[in-house]
């Protein structure tokens, strides 16, 4: 059976990992944390890389967030806290990868969808898809990091009022408030000309550069920041509005 995340490296520096799980929109399950943990420390290895690019299989999603049957339950604070924080910790390694990171959202993204898509540097997206941080509607608020990273990707204000109004955007939204770089028309290829712009610098450019960003902003406040809210998101884990809102999800199935 094909894995759940794959990791491709190819020979000019580009390292691409899909999310395979288009029969559920890219859910992230348990399956795939460990995986992204495991590809994650070979790359942290890997001085040769130019370039990552994080897409979902098929063309229907990006990623549809936490799977609701692996991280959505009748858990008490301290026992969400344990499901999400693998996540956050995942997240916090891929926004300080010392190479360029890029987000190829081949179709919708979902709440922790995002999030991924926010700890990477750069976001492309597909006009086919809507992308919306939904955990506002689901009783709870970003669990894994997301919205610390927003805060570093779009005007503080924007974030802040995107993560309150949890509300599904298209991909003229993102590019306005200039949360994805370009708009893309197809799954990504190898050869992708949107990845020449990366590809034809060198890889001490692109370490360098990845430096100089790591260097502005605080990485230490970062990962603080990002506990804080996995803490926080587990708190509202309890809520009614959170348990009734997984089980409208599923009792529409
Ligand atoms: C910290 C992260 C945070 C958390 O986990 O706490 C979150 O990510 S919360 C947000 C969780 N995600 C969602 O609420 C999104 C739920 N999914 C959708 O809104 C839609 O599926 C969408 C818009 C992504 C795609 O819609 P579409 O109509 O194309 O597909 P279906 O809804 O019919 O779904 C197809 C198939 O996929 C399964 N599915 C979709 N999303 C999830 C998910 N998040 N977890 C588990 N399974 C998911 C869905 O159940 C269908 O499966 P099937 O077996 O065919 O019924």
């Amino acid at each position: 059976m094909e894995e759940v995340l794959k990791y491709n490296l190819y020979d000019h520096g580009l390292a691409v990992l899909t999310i395979n799980r288009p029969n559920k929109r890219n859910a992230i399950s348990k399956e795939v944390v460990s995986l992204f943990a495991q590809y994650i420390t070979e790359l942290e290895n890997n001085t040769d890389i130019k370039l990552l690019v994080i897409t979902g299989e098929g063309q229907q999603a990006f990623c549809a967030g936490g799977d609701l049957k692996d991280f959505h339950g009748y858990l008490k604070a301290d026992e969400a806290f344990e499901l999400l924080k693998p996540m956050q910790e995942v997240l916090y390694r891929i926004a300080t990868l010392p190479f360029p990171t890029l987000a190829w959202m081949n179709g919708s993204a979902r709440g922790g969808g995002l999030e991924i898509a926010s700890a990477c540097d750069f976001r492309f997206a597909t006009e086919n898809g809507d992308y919306g941080f939904v955990q506002g509607n689901l009783g709870i608020a970003t669990g894994w990091g997301g919205g610390s990273l927003l805060y570093r990707r779009i005007h503080p204000q924007q974030a802040h009022y995107w993560l309150i109004e949890s509300g599904i955007k298209t991909v003229k939204e993102l590019k306005e408030a200039g949360f994805i770089q370009q708009v893309i028309q197809e799954n990504i290829e190898p050869d992708a000309e949107e990845l020449t712009i990366f590809l034809s610098k060198s890889v001490d450019q692109l370490r360098h550069w990845k430096s100089q960003w790591l260097h502005h902003h605080s990485m230490e406040k970062l990962k603080n920041e990002m506990v804080e809210e996995v803490a926080g998101c587990s708190k509202l884990w309890e809520s009614e509005a959170h348990i009734e809102a997984v089980n409208r999800f599923f009792s529409k199935k």
